[in-house]
């Protein structure tokens, strides 16, 4: 394991969670994310920089997909992913409580109903924080696309009402144990439940006034005044600016740098707190050659930093 300690880990392994999956969401190619970061080189890497790598490779979660599986409401396809959404959890969660570092590879960004509450199972005083372009926290009643992708939030504190195919997901998260980081594209709908729940959320504008080192500063004396919590990173690709990460489903202008995106990983790292990171939302299905390249390499130093990788 690199220099950095990490205080809450039993081991120096990682244990990388591939999730080729993209029903969240209606684009196809965001499921070859974790193939194509691993084929760019993401273990060697990691094991070059001093850490035991676990990899069980790419499962295939498409033999879950059922064969009937009808909207419940506006939610698309909820059956699929609540199955994908609840292997995850285990395997986070086995992954977690071994006392290994959890990095899950997306697919789409519903996939993080699986890895927090595997992660807040098994650390449940931890704290999460997300960095997006979104706040992925419409309930079924909000939503307007029926993307679940843009709901994992809600489910995981608890807000989305009753949903029969998501029952078996813990409300684990509380309101002031998340908050979030470039924030950009927010439904009138998530600004009410935002406000409406005193969620803390550090949009593009304040990383404009403050800078990203305050924001990320003030992002933890919120979620972690002492420093002494469990950190879980979801880190969806969208956050970063489309000119940075163009391989994306849902790109917004107007985002992080290639350097603040890599500061917050950097930061997070830091803190020596760190238990799960996620990558999520790069698809390499889109845009050019040139696209995917970039998107895919920055999807694997964003996971380089976040383990540790320091510029000297
Ligand atoms: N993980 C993402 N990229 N989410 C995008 C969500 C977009 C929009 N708010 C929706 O509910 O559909
Ligand atoms: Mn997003
Ligand atoms: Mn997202």
């Amino acid at each position: 394991m690199p220099e950095q300690v990490y205080k809450f880990l039993k081991s120096n392994t990682v244990g990388i969670i591939g999730v080729p999956f993209s029903g969240g969401q209606p684009r196809q190619g965001v499921e070859e994310g974790p193939l194509r970061l691993v084929e760019f080189g993401l273990i060697d890497q990691l094991k070059s920089m001093d850490w035991a790598v676990e990899f069980e490779g790419h499962r295939d979660y498409v033999s879950l997909r059922p064969a009937h599986d009808p909207d419940s409401g506006k939610l698309k396809r909820p059956r699929y992913v609540s199955a994908v959404t609840k292997v995850v959890a285990e395997q986070v969660e086995a992954q977690a409580r071994r006392g290994n570092m959890v990095l899950t590879l997306g697919g789409d960004h519903s996939i993080a109903i699986g890895t927090v509450a595997g992660i807040f199972t098994t650390y449940p005083e931890a704290c999460l924080i997300w960095i997006d372009a979104h706040a992925d926290i419409n309930t079924p009643k909000t939503t307007t696309s029926g993307n679940i992708h843009g709901c994992p939030v809600s489910f995981l504190l608890g807000i989305a009402g009753k949903v029969p195919e998501f029952e078996w997901v813990p409300h684990c998260l509380r309101p002031d144990r998340i908050v979030y980081i470039g924030l950009r594209d927010v439904d009138e709908g998530e600004k009410r439940i935002l406000r409406e729940n005193g969620i803390k959320a550090f949009s593009m504008s304040h990383v404009d006034r403050y800078g990203i080192g305050q924001v990320v500063e003030m992002a933890l004396d919120h979620v972690n005044p002492k420093r002494d919590r469990p950190i879980h990173l979801s880190f969806d690709v969208d956050a970063l600016d489309p000119s940075v990460a163009p391989s994306t489903g849902t790109p917004v202008r107007g985002g992080l740098t290639f350097r603040e995106g890599h500061y917050i990983c950097e930061a997070m790292s830091e803190t020596g707190l760190l238990v799960g990171v996620d990558i999520m939302e790069v698809n390499p299905a889109l845009e050019d050659e040139v696209s995917v390249y970039q998107t895919v390499t920055i999807g694997c130093s964003l996971a380089r930093c976040s383990l540790g990788e320091t510029l000297l």
